[in-house]
């Protein structure tokens, strides 16, 4: 039996991210994957193939829109077998980083085989053997969850893990999720000829974003489908050789679909990891219950990424992968925290959120807070490319320090970016206006709403006056 110093269960983000940092630092690794290649959810189901599709989505909606524009017109249906070509290369290219001889060329054990705890240090693999890890990771991410449709085998169900090889696009399509996954997907099927309907629970979707942020965007994917909120698919039925969907709630009704797309959230991967041997704890939720040092209930077994639930986002894996590492092989406490870290969601308008909303700030501290809003009203770049949705918010206390800072708006994750050194780094919202922005740049929104700072500074100060009585002195 092979005795390793780090044994990581799990090949996606957070796998990835813990086997080659501790490879790289001379741990003896062994890295198991229960499926046949590496990258995960990330790169085989979820941001990778999601967003080639995206891309294609958004250029077939380009070419109408911009054909309208120009009075020409456009014959023929988008071809999905071209979009899935798109979206088969996007993730054969990025395959390369994530491949199994690059992981080996490290000095990994990469063992492609299912896992299983014996106790808190032995991994009985599907192949028989077991090996031995002093420390082990568990980093086995999540699955959509299905919720019980009465009826379901009555039509096709799509899933992340499935939409992306559908031999077909579906005609009329009801998605059950308006969350990230719900949004992206409705919005780029949509666009490539889709007719989709949302339906969620909750009472709004984007409902973690402050009015003002999620208003454009929600505005913006209801002129794209239609959008049932409060609302459940309670069963499917078949009626003179037709197929609906039954929709209970404060949009009740039966609409005729062929497909069902769930994406009404994730469960973690934990079935078959037998965690009662290894005494590792789980919560209701069946996440893997952490410590901030990301340990679980044993404190040699640590967990990362989905399956612990605390920040689902493939950043956020890497990110909690980096502490795993200084805390697994180099015997540091180092603490996870996701103060600092940003989501972005990649609808069109994106929607880009860091820190605290001004709803959470306002619960925390009152009044005593500031808001600097921008839209894009003045921003040179945005006129010309008639935007008219994007919008910037930064909240910061008294002294200028950044507690959240939002937007929507196209390319909003890219433009929002200098925000997220200025917070991590401590610095005062102050400085964002010394920083010059090439003219004419998309960024210049989070300038203007840096100089918004310095106006209401001046006019706090009273020196504006004085300023003014000087000007006309002067002139
Ligand atoms: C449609 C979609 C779009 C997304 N888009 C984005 C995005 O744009 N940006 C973003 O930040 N996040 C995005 N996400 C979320 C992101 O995909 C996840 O947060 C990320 O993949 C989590 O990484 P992970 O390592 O925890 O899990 P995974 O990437 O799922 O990796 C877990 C691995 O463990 C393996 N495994 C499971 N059980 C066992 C076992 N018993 N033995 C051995 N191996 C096992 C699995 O086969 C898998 O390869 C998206 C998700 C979806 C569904
Ligand atoms: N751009 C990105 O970074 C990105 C994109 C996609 C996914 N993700 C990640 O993946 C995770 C999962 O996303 P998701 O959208 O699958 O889950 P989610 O939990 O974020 O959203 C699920 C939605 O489904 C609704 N819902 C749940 N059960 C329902 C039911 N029975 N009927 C109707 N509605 C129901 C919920 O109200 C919710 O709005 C996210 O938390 C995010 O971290 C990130």
């Amino acid at each position: 039996m092979k005795t390793y110093d780090i044994v990581v269960i799990g090949g996606g983000s957070a796998g990835l991210t813990v086997a080659a940092g501790a490879a790289q630092f001379g741990a003896e690794v062994a890295l198991i994957e229960k499926k046949n290649t590496l990258g995960g959810d990330c790169l085989h189901y979820g941001c990778v193939p999601s967003k080639a599709l995206i891309a294609a989505a958004k250029e077939v909606h380009q070419l109408y829109k911009s054909a309208k524009r120009f009075g020409l017109t456009v014959h023929g249906k988008p071809g999905w077998q071209t979009a899935k070509e798109k979206v088969k290369e996007a993730v054969a290219s990025i395959q390369e980083h994530d491949s199994e001889e690059r992981f080996r060329g490290l000095g990994i054990d990469v063992i492609f085989a299912g896992a299983r705890f014996r106790d808190n240090h032995h991994i009985q693999l599907s192949s028989g053997s077991i090996i031995k890890g002093k420390r082990i990771v568990i980093a086995t991410g999540s699955s959509p969850v299905i919720p019980p449709i009465e009826g379901i085998e009555h039509l096709k169900v799509a899933t992340n893990e499935t939409v992306f090889d559908m031999e077909n696009l579906p005609e009329r399509m009801v998605m059950v999720g308006g969350g990230p996954v719900g949004l992206e997907l409705s919005q780029a099927l949509s666009r490539l000829g889709v007719h989709v309907t949302i339906v969620d629970s909750a009472s709004e979707i984007l409902q973690k974003e402050d009015e003002d942020i999620s208003k454009p965007v929600r505005e913006q994917l209801k002129l794209e489908m239609t959008v049932l909120t409060s609302s459940t698919v309670e069963k499917v039925i078949k009626k003179e050789g037709k197929t609906f969907v039954v929709i209970r709630g404060e949009h009740s009704q039966e609409l005729e679909a062929d497909t069902l797309f769930i994406a009404a959230g994730r469960k973690p991967n934990t079935e078959g990891l037998a965690l009662e041997k290894a005494g590792v704890e789980v919560n209701k939720k069946g996440e893997i219950i952490v410590k901030e040092t990301l340990q679980t209930s044993q404190a040699n077994i640590y967990a990362a990424g989905d399956v612990n639930g605390a920040f689902p986002f493939t950043h956020a894996a890497g990110h909690e992968g980096k502490t795993i590492v200084a805390n697994a092989v180099f015997g540091l406490k180092r603490k996870v925290s996701y103060e600092n870290v940003p989501w972005a969601f990649y609808t069109d308008p994106e929607i880009f959120h860091l820190g605290k909303t001004e709803k959470e700030v306002r619960k925390e501290k009152g009044r005593d807070y500031r808001v600097y809003s921008m839209d894009c009203s003045r921003v040179d770049r945005m006129i010309a490319e008639q935007d008219k949705l994007s919008v910037v918010k930064v909240i910061t206390d008294k002294k200028g320090k950044i507690l959240g800072a939002h937007a929507a708006g196209g390319h909003a994750s890219d433009w929002m970016q200098q925000l997220i050194y200025m917070k991590t780094n401590d610095d005062s919202f102050s400085k964002v206006s010394n920083s010059v922005y090439p003219y004419p740049s998309r960024g210049e929104i989070v300038k203007n709403a840096g100089d918004l700072y310095w106006r209401e500074k001046l006019f706090e100060s009273g020196l504006s006056k004085v300023m003014a009585k000087y000007v006309s002195l002067f002139r």
